[in-house]
């Protein structure tokens, strides 16, 4: 499959030799899409603006340091778990949903690329028990839902980034469009940043959509309650 969407957002991954995956990748999900409903129907058709960029777009700013791992929660057909697996060959991740076709699909995806640093597991995210580097997740649940999930999964400790003397950017990254502001009104866990996709693909599809991220906090913090109506 011919990227040229991604040729154009991302030559940054022209010029480091992953778009033939990420190619290769499209096609596969399109061809389990035909047996297995992975991804919507329109989803399908519009693949690499809709789940190949849109996940891609998590590259502006991770640097993920050699060994660091990543959880993707609620990842379905794979997003945006398996285009970061592509870009990031250095880090370990671990694709997890809660239906065991879905995952049985995505670990069979990773094996007709070549992906060795992945790993499926067909269970709810709330009942994991590993700790993680990253936590990515894109259309899961609600965002407090998401944190209580996703925050004791992370480790406190901060790992290492790619380049010396950059800051540690670990955390919950959440894909999310405006209603994130209504979600987290009252909470004290607010994002650390805030990045407007529309800035890196100025494209329709893109506008009114956001990418939060939340570092490592303490029990404390993460452990909000909605106060009782
Ligand atoms: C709308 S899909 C989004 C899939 C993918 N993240 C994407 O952006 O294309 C939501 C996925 O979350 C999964 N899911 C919902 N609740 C879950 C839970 N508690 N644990 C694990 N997966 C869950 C569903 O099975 C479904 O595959």
């Amino acid at each position: 499959m011919e990227l040229p969407l991604v040729r154009e957002f991302f030559p940054e991954l022209a010029a480091a030799g992953v778009v033939g995956q990420l190619g290769r990748l499209g096609a596969s999900v399109q061809q389990w899409n035909a047996r297995l409903n992975l991804i919507s129907r329109k989803d399908a058709e519009h693949i690499e603006e809709h789940h190949i960029l849109h996940a891609l777009t998590l590259t502006k700013v991770l640097r993920p340091g050699a060994g660091a791992s990543f959880a993707d929660l609620g990842t379905g057909g794979g997003f945006p778990g398996l285009v970061l697996a592509i870009c990031y060959p250095q880090c370990r991740f671990t694709l997890v949903d809660s239906v065991g076709k879905k995952i049985a699909a995505v670990q069979e995806i990773a094996r007709e690329l070549g992906l060795e640093n992945v790993i499926g597991r067909a269970q709810r995210a709330e009942t994991l028990r590993e700790k993680f580097d990253y936590v990515t997740g894109r259309a899961v649940t609600a965002l407090p839902k998401f944190l209580g999930w996703a925050q004791p999964l992370l480790k406190l400790a901060r790992a290492p980034t790619a380049s010396a003397g950059e800051p540690p950017n670990t955390g919950v990254y959440y894909f999310k469009g405006t209603l994130w502001r209504e979600e987290l009104a009252g909470s004290p866990q607010q994002p650390a940043s805030v990045w407007p996709l529309e800035a890196w693909v100025p494209r329709p599809f893109f506008a009114e959509k956001f990418l939060l991220h939340f570092p490592p906090a303490p029990l404390t913090q993460w452990a909000f309650r909605a106060p009782v109506a």
